[in-house]
This record gives C-alpha cells, sequence and structure tokens, in this order.
C-alpha cells in the first residue's frame, strides 16, 4: 500500500468553487495543543470535515486488487446486506432514477483482519496482505481514536466517552474501503459515487485527485451548491458520520458528500481513494450522552430506543444495499458475524 509519494498526477484547478476546509497538526493534535484542540472541535461542529496533516506518516494503498480478472473480483461480491469484498462499478445507484455509479470498491472488515471473527473468502492478493490491511485498520482506529479524545475533552463528556464505545478489540462493523474511479468519457462526466453521509463514527479518507464534494449545511443539494474538496499533500481528510451527530444530538456534524468525476486535466487519470470507516461497537446503544452541556436535551417528548450499533449499521446497509443477487455464492458467510 502506497499514499507517501503517489503517482505524480495534473494539478486540481485552480478556478473551482473549493470548501475551505482547516488543515489540522496531527502532531499538535497528539500532543494536546489548545489551540489546535479547539479547531478541530469547530470544524466538527460547523461542517464535521477536516484536513489532519500527516506528513510523518508511512500509510498508503494499492491499485492490484482491481487489477484482477473481473471473474475474480465478483467471486468476493457484496452479500445482501453487507457492504464486504468486492463491489462492482454500476452495481450502486447514484440518483432515486437509477443511475449507476462509476466506482468498485474493495471492502475489508476491522473484525476479519484483526481475527476478531474467522476470515471472510479473498482473493490470494489480500490474503498474502493481510497483515497490511491490519496495520492500516490499526493506524486508523489510532487516529479516530486522537479525534475521539480531542471531541470529549471539547464537548466535556467525561473520559473515554467517544473512546469507550469504540474499543478496538470489540466486534464493530468498522471497515477499511479502497475504492477506484475510472477516467469518465470527456463528453459525459458525472456524479460516480451517490451523495451521502457516512454511518459510523470517523471516516479516514486518503485520495490525491479531487473529486470529492460537500454540500454545504441547510443548502438543497442543487448543482451549484456542491463545493469541491481540494486534498492536500500528505493529508488525511476526516469527516464525522451520523453516528457522532447521534451520541452529540446534533452538535458536531455528519456532512453530506458525493465524488464526481476528478477536474481538469485530473479526469483522464484513473482515481484511488482509501477510506477506513471508524464505527461504534455492536453492543454499544445509539443514544445521545449524558455528562455535557454543550450537547441539546432531546426534544419535550422525543424518544430515542434502545437500538445497538449493530442493528444501526444493518438498519443503514439494507437501505443502501447494492447487490441483491449474491448470497447464495456464500451461503457460509451468513454465519460468520458478517455486518
Ligand atoms: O472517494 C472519496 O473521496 C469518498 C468516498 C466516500 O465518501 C465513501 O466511500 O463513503
Ligand atoms: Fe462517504
Amino acid at each position: 500500500m502506497f499514499f507517501n509519494s503517489p503517482p505524480s498526477h495534473a494539478p486540481f484547478p485552480s478556478d473551482l468553487p473549493t470548501a475551505e476546509v482547516p488543515t489540522l497538526s496531527s502532531s499538535k493534535i497528539l500532543d494536546n495543543d489548545i489551540g489546535e484542540s479547539q479547531r478541530l472541535y469547530e470544524a466538527c461542529c460547523s461542517t464535521g470535515l477536516f484536513f489532519l496533516d500527516l506528513r510523518d506518516s508511512d500509510r498508503g494503498t494499492d491499485e492490484t486488487i482491481f487489477e484482477l480478472d473481473i471473474e475474480e473480483k465478483q467471486r468476493y461480491s457484496m452479500l445482501n446486506g453487507t457492504v464486504l469484498g468486492y463491489k462492482g462499478a454500476g452495481v450502486g445507484r447514484i440518483d432515486s432514477k437509477g443511475t449507476q455509479d462509476r466506482c468498485e470498491f474493495w471492502c475489508m472488515s476491522k473484525d476479519d483482519v484483526l481475527e476478531i471473527i474467522p476470515a471472510l473468502p479473498a482473493p490470494e492478493i489480500v490474503n498474502k496482505n493481510r497483515h497490511i490491511f491490519a496495520t492500516f485498520a490499526r493506524s486508523c482506529h489510532t487516529l479516530s481514536m486522537t479525534v475521539f479524545d480531542c471531541l470529549e475533552h471539547q464537548v466535556g463528556l467525561p473520559v473515554g466517552a467517544f473512546r469507550g464505545r469504540h474499543r478496538i478489540d470489540q466486534p464493530s462493523s468498522d471497515q477499511s474501503r479502497q475504492i477506484r474511479y475510472l477516467p469518465q468519457p470527456e463528453e459525459d462526466q458525472r456524479t460516480s459515487l451517490v451523495p451521502h453521509t457516512d454511518y459510523g463514527s470517523v471516516t479516514v479518507l486518503f485520495n490525491v485527485l479531487g473529486g470529492l464534494q460537500i454540500l454545504p449545511a441547510g443548502k438543497e443539494p442543487e448543482e451549484q451548491n456542491w463545493l469541491w474538496v481540494k486534498p492536500g499533500p500528505g493529508c488525511a481528510i476526516i469527516n464525522l458520520g451520523d453516528a457522532m451527530e447521534k451520541f452529540s444530538n446534533g452538535l458536531l456534524k455528519s456532512p453530506m458528500h458525493r465524488v464526481t468525476y476528478a477536474p481538469g486535466e485530473q479526469s483522464k487519470m484513473t482515481r484511488y481513494s482509501l477510506a477506513y470507516f471508524t464505527r461504534p461497537e455492536d453492543a454499544c446503544l445509539m443514544k445521545r450522552l449524558e455528562g455535557s452541556k454543550l450537547i441539546p436535551q432531546l426534544d419535550d417528548g422525543e424518544e430515542e430506543g434502545d437500538i445497538t450499533a449493530g442493528e444501526w449499521v444493518r438498519t443503514r446497509m439494507k437501505a443502501a444495499q447494492v447487490q441483491k443477487d449474491q448470497r447464495a455464492n456464500f451461503p457460509g458467510w451468513e454465519t460468520k458475524g458478517l455486518k
């Protein structure tokens, strides 16, 4: 896996409406720098998205999986209601008319790569690199913990309020996702990944080419309202997911985002993204957290119920279900603790 030294690529055009995204220093956050910690909190309460500068880190991705034959990739197609393994381009939808998406996924469960559940079927190229997936999961999980520590402090929650709901050795639906977006025909460039919010807690995202766009809060999803996120060298893009909005009853934000064609000259290149989704432990209850004066109270008469994170993610996955006809290929998977 690479990402430290991406291949040379066309520049991001300078004349596009880009989102103002603050760049935070990972070393300052780790050192509990007061100003940097405050900036992280402000970003999470406004857009829920920021860059984390990891200039001295060595994280990365790899394109080899996508170069396998399509038949081989499809042997690991996502199961009904799950988002693990392979998703081919065109399998997902980008709108209610059913327009096909334009990206391939390879997704690996944290529980699988850290051997919390038995290994799921995967191609040889993945099996012989499981240690890399494990290292990636641990590294991104640690980054998310850093964000949690900072936010617990800023929001005034008891120590461990977020961290303690995301213990790495506990079953959860955390996963890594490698994504490939092939160049689009010049005369037909459009959205390639559906507008969505992430449904976990913290997403750690690495990419080199542009294409990611966010919809500022309160704006209608019309073309002119989407803002480009220009990737910063050496930086991970961090965004919060819906679980954090839920825990903070709306204080922290989960940004609406989508992926479109890479802009300008970059559109001729294949775009890769590598994401890690940190999600609450399966057993954790999805409720507003107690203990902070900043977290708004529930509305009068509002009831949250006792839904666990496991059920919450399953419900969300079913809603975003991408492929219905693959379960028969891997009947054993159902019993292997798949989320
Ligand atoms: O490819 C990207 O930049 C974003 C991918 C994304 O939003 C997702 O997989 O949830
Ligand atoms: Fe996303």
